[in-house]
């Protein structure tokens, strides 16, 4: 089938494996890299489409599992789908509920043909597997898919790596054979491996074979040390098609998304911006800015003097402050504002550095800002 999703590479930066692109989907385009809003429950928390727009996010994510077991994607398939459903006319990325499942249902059984788990909402039973997480997608509409996986928990064993990995494969395969609604393929492998380099090259080049449109690198941000995730996605993205998008699971922080694209990755998703934000904890070109402490309290200037968002154009942190003290909803959704524009903004910055082959030095220059050096 042809490819849904298409990944135009325009530049590589002379130093590292960096690289800039634009992804194409059936919702339209996006420039890479690109950092993606998460939308688990059909919506960024506290944020509208117009805003998400405005701030220049090409690409937001939501996510099967919950929206499977809350409302249904069968409801959602009746409204006309997800991009209808959320008012959202751009392209839409969606897990596969593997992760969910092994994150939020204590008892589950893994077998073969799937995964026997009880809800996290009701503890009713339920059963997922590759071909349900295809079927429930394409209900949503999604543009970009991903395959059924199982993110093993960290740390695991060699032996329990190299099992899982096989599974995940088997379950890649179902997918691709059980994703059919569309003329056109939309579907990532994911690729596995936990800290082992060796499994990481294997998996990747095994799934390399099954010629996917794009690739996700799973089975990182899970705890492990950043340079163990270095190491990983050094193991890993050498093998990957370079002409197809690869997409880092769950990540995540200013130095990580800088480390990742410098590693050969293009996408990026992770809940550590807006759900920080809901505490009052922001990101700003001089390192992280926790807007409660008192130290603020008469402080008239903006959050970040070097940030262009209506955010720090037109609030103070005192006022900032003072609603996140007062738990004011409008505070967590100006802090969500900014703190998405941050790394919107980030990679835009890191991809006009790779199109100029300077992208060590704006790392370094980031990274003396930010307070990274301090560690
Ligand atoms: C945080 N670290 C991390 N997240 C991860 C996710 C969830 C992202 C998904 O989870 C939701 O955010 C909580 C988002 O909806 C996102 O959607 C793609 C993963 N998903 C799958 N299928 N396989 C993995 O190996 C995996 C690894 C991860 N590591």
């Amino acid at each position: 089938m042809r490819p849904a999703v298409v990944y135009e590479l325009l530049k590589t930066d002379k130093e590292t494996g960096a690289r800039a692109g634009i992804i194409h989907t059936p919702h339209g385009s996006f420039p890479t890299p690109m950092f993606m809003p998460v939308g688990t429950l059909a919506t960024v928390k506290t944020l509208s489409p117009e805003e998400l727009k405005e701030m220049g996010s090409g690409i937001i994510l939501s996510n099967t599992y919950h929206l499977w077991l809350r409302p249904g994607h069968e409801l959602i398939r009746e409204a006309g789908g997800l991009h209808k459903f959320m008012n959202w006319d751009q392209p839409i990325l969606t897990d596969s509920g593997g992760f969910q499942v092994f994150s939020l249902s204590k008892i589950r059984d893994i077998k073969e043909e799937g995964v026997h788990f009880r809800s996290h909402l009701d503890g009713s039973k339920l059963f997922l597997s590759p071909e349900k997480a295809i079927e429930i997608q394409e209900a949503l509409g999604s543009d970009i898919m991903m395959s059924f996986d199982e993110c093993p928990p960290y740390p695991a064993s060699r032996e329990y790596m190299i099992q899982s990995m096989a599974r995940t494969t088997r379950w890649a395969e179902r997918g691709l054979k059980a994703h059919t609604t569309m003329d056109k393929q939309s579907l990532f492998g994911i690729v596995q491996g936990g800290v082992y380099s060796d499994l990481r090259q294997q998996h990747a080049k095994e799934l390399a074979s099954l010629d996917f449109p794009g690739y996700s690198i799973g089975g990182l941000s899970v705890g492990e040390e950043k340079h163990l995730m270095n190491e990983a996605l050094e193991a890993t993205t050498p093998f990957l098609p370079a002409d197809k998008p690869r997409y880092l699971m769950g990540v995540g922080s200013p130095d990580a998304l800088i480390d990742g694209v410098i590693r050969g990755i293009d996408m990026f998703d992770c809940v550590l911006p807006t759900r920080i934000a809901r505490n009052g904890t922001t990101m700003t070109s001089q390192g992280r800015v926790v807007i409660k402490n008192a130290i603020y309290e008469r402080d008239f200037g903006p959050l970040d003097p070097n940030c262009d968002c209506h955010v720090c154009k037109n609030y103070s942190r005192a006022y900032l402050r003072h609603l996140i003290k007062a738990k004011e909803a409008f505070g967590i959704r100006l802090t969500s504002y900014h703190n998405l524009y941050f790394l919107i903004k980030l990679m835009e910055d890191v991809r006009e550095a790779i199109m100029e082959d300077r992208l060590l030095a704006f790392r370094e220059e980031f990274f003396e800002q930010y307070g990274y050096n301090k560690e």
